[in-house]
């Protein structure tokens, strides 16, 4: 069983993927932090964001492993936290356009999740390209300052809530606008907007859709 989530940046696909997959016993695949992986690893060679055949060249060398609980090693080594740093915050969207290191993550994505079998992913182009088939499909949604007012009070930055959001939507431009798979809603999806919603109400419902694909 495959259940592909995405939304645009803050709508709580991996706090609700994460809960959800822990739910259904199922493993949890965050494939933004693999683009993340990549990003980070372009600054410490000293690759340009913007240099499309290095970018790409970097995700080939690198080597992606995901556990079952969504632990991810790059490289044989526990994910450095770096990969979160507001740097890569900024410079994500551009390495993760590139159609060279898309190829490669999408294709590490499908072998993930061959090898994991039951699998909750999340991230922007997971149900319209990394796994069209999925048995269910979700577009977590929540308006742009509420998502913001979740990310400040995540990072103890409620002071910052218009400056998170102006990021928030400087990628989700961005990430709708690229060539490459951009983020969009598949009108297979079910639509879930969580403004109001607490977490567990959210997975509950995640949870009815996936009863009611199974009855
Ligand atoms: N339904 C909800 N109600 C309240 N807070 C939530 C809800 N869903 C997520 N959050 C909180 O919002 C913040 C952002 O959630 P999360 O990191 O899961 O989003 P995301 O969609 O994975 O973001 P990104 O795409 O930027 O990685 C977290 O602090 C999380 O705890
Ligand atoms: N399937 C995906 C997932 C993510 N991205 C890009 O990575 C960025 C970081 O993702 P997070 O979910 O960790 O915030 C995101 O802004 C996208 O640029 C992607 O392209 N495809």
């Amino acid at each position: 069983m495959i259940i592909a989530i995405d939304g645009p940046a803050g709508a709580g696909k991996s706090t609700v993927a994460r809960r959800l997959a822990e739910r259904l016993g199922a493993a949890f695949l965050d494939t933004g932090a693999m683009y993340r992986a990549v990003t980070l690893a372009c600054f410490q060679r000293g690759i340009d964001p913007s240099d499309a055949q290095a970018c790409a060249a970097t995700a080939r060398s690198l080597e992606i492993g995901f556990e079952s609980d969504g632990t991810m090693t790059v490289d044989g080594a526990p994910t450095d936290p770096a990969i979160r740093s507001e740097d890569v915050n900024l410079r994500v969207s551009e390495v993760s356009a590139h159609a060279g290191v898309r190829e490669t993550i999408v294709a590490q994505q499908r072998a993930v999740a061959e090898r994991l079998g039951d699998v909750v992913a999340e991230g922007r182009d997971t149900t319209t390209v990394v796994f069209p088939q999925a048995d269910l499909k979700v577009y977590l949604d929540a308006s742009p300052a509420e998502r913001a007012r979740r990310r400040a009070a995540e990072v103890g930055r409620p002071d910052k809530v218009e400056r998170i959001e102006a990021a928030l939507r400087a990628r989700d431009a961005h990430d709708s606008g690229r060539a490459h798979s951009p983020l969009r809603y598949d009108p297979q999806a079910a639509l879930v907007l969580t403004d109001g919603l607490g977490v567990d109400a959210v997975v509950d419902r995640i949870l009815a859709l996936v009863e009611e694909r199974r009855s």
